[in-house]
């Protein structure tokens, strides 16, 4: 199964399990990842969400390039960047904390699932960058916007986005991408981050959640990421993007 979700004590877990393909993204993910929206969304005993990746080496290394690499117009690339941009916009107004748990490489759409969450927690080995404008695109699932609606250094968020650097967990920190960052066991990071935050009520978390969501809805966050995988549809059908997806997948 290309992922796993756990339910367990109020913490759903959405696990990417794809590491033979550092956990990239294909339709068997966004499909389990759609179930799952709708279970947390549905479930008021759930008090935490979380999504990771299996194995040690990645979180999540973006959309699968070989699966995708079939749409070659903005036609034909569309329906895949907005049906995930969708879905990570409905990962973001979960009314409940949503935690990245970086176990590893965040790289491309990797990035913008762990940007659509609340928290990110990082591995030290891990590293991470946007590195689609090394694709000669865009971010194509919404994270740009989300990065705008929560980074609070527009300049750095620029930067972070435009540079397409990988960048280690350290630096990530630094930029006030990573809100932790931790060494060793990832699940005993994940327990020592939750047993801190259930010190407070959970109807807190809930309450200054709906506060944030009501921000970003009044402030067009789902359109904005729509148009931002429209964006990156019409820079898809260039030459520039297929010739560098062809390097990548024949390893040159
Ligand atoms: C499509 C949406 C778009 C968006 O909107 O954001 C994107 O996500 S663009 C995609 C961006 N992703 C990439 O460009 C892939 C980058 N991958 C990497 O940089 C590295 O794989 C890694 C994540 C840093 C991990 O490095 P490493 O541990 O050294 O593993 P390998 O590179 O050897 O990979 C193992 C294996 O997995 C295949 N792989 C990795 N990522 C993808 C991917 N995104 N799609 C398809 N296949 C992927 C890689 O080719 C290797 O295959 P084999 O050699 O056949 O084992």
């Amino acid at each position: 199964m290309s992922y796993k979700i756990e339910i367990t004590n109020g913490i759903a877990t959405f696990t990417i399990n794809r590491p033979e393909m550092r956990n990239a993204i294909n339709y068997a993910v966004m499909d389990g990842l759609e179930t799952f929206l709708s279970k947390v969304e549905s479930d008021d005993s759930i008090a935490f969400a979380v999504i990771t990746g299996a194995g040690d080496r990645a979180f999540c290394s973006g959309g699968d390039l070989s699966e995708f690499h079939g749409f070659r117009t903005a036609k034909e690339a569309y329906p895949m960047l907005s049906r995930m941009a969708g879905l990570l916009y409905r990962l973001s107004i979960l009314p409940v904390p949503v935690i990245a748990l970086v176990n590893g490489a965040a790289v491309g759409g990797g990035c913008e699932i762990a940007s659509s969450c609340d928290y990110r927690l990082v591995s030290s080995k891990a590293k991470g960058g946007f590195i689609q404008g090394t694709l000669a695109i865009t971010s194509g699932w919404g994270g740009a916007s989300q990065l705008f609606a929560k980074m609070n250094n527009h300049t750095a968020t620029l930067k972070f986005l435009s540079e397409a650097k990988v960048h280690t967990a350290q630096q990530l920190q630094s930029i006030g991408w990573a809100t932790d960052v931790f060494e060793g066991d990832a699940q005993e990071a994940l327990e020592n981050f939750i047993s801190d935050k259930k010190k407070i009520h959970p109807s807190v978390h809930k309450a200054y959640k709906k506060l944030a969501i009501t921000n970003w809805t009044q402030t067009g966050l789902k359109d904005r990421m729509i148009e931002e995988a429209a964006q990156c549809a019409k820079l898809w059908e260039s030459d520039a993007h297929h010739e560098a997806v062809d390097r990548f997948l024949n390893k040159e």
